[in-house]
């Protein structure tokens, strides 16, 4: 089992905190602090595992991978288009420990060859699912993380997220055999979060919210007393 997906499933509280420079709006989430700085935080707050979007519209870029991954040991997610080989061989070198791909994006054929690609490369596939339909395509769940994006990538995450999508969800990411159901996207506070750890998730994929945060480990711990 890859370093991402046993870490997050011993996790004391599976909440992988995601760095990305900017919304979907283009506001800024960084507010002038470098990406050490934040790791730090994430780091303080107790993340067991942590996301970096590269995508450009994000404001991201394999630099700030880069950047992260030298500043922590914990293993980190790049959250990008994913569609070739090369890109995870690029991934590994920058220090990545998973990959995103987009069931949505991705032809069936191509998912399955990047996720076994993924595999042999050492690296966790974080496959971000909408539909049952894409839950069943992919192959080798149970090596891979299952996680139902409850924002549209095709409309680049702008748009309100439906939590409802994670709960209903639930159950076909089960089926297909995951050990490792999350919950992305559009997790704006601490006691969704607490209900969806309830529900049954396994880790939740949290950016915007702890950006906006002023502080970080009080939201975490939030989390913790109520699920608890
Ligand atoms: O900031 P949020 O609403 O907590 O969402 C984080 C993450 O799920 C989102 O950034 C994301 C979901 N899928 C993506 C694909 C590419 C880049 C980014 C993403």
């Amino acid at each position: 089992m890859s370093g991402f997906l046993s870490t997050l499933l011993t996790a004391d509280l599976p909440l992988i905190m995601e760095i990305k420079p900017r919304d979907p709006d283009g506001t800024d989430l960084l507010g002038g602090r470098s990406a050490a700085e934040v790791v730090d935080t994430y780091e303080a707050a107790g993340a067991p595992c942590l996301s970096v979007v590269t995508g450009h519209w994000f404001g991201g870029s394999p630099d700030l991978l880069r950047e992260v991954t030298r500043r922590t040991t914990r293993p980190v997610l790049q959250k990008d288009f994913v569609t070739r080989r090369d890109q995870l061989a690029t991934a590994r070198d920058l220090g990545a420990s998973a990959v995103l791909l987009t069931a949505g994006l991705l032809p069936a054929a191509v998912l399955a060859r990047m996720v076994t690609a993924a595999l042999s490369a050492g690296l966790t596939p974080f496959v971000e699912v909408t539909t049952e339909r894409e839950i069943a395509a992919v192959p080798h769940a149970a090596e891979c993380v299952l996680a139902v994006n409850n924002k549209d990538i095709k409309i680049r995450e702008r748009g309100t997220a439906e939590l409802t999508r994670s709960t209903a969800l639930l159950p076909a990411l089960r089926a297909a055999g995951t050990l490792c159901p999350v919950s992305a996207s559009g997790i704006h506070d601490a006691a969704v979060a607490a209900d969806l750890l309830g529900q049954g998730f396994a880790g939740l994929l949290i950016g915007t919210s702890l950006l906006r945060s002023t502080d970080v480990t009080a939201w975490a711990a939030d989390v913790r007393n109520r699920y608890r």
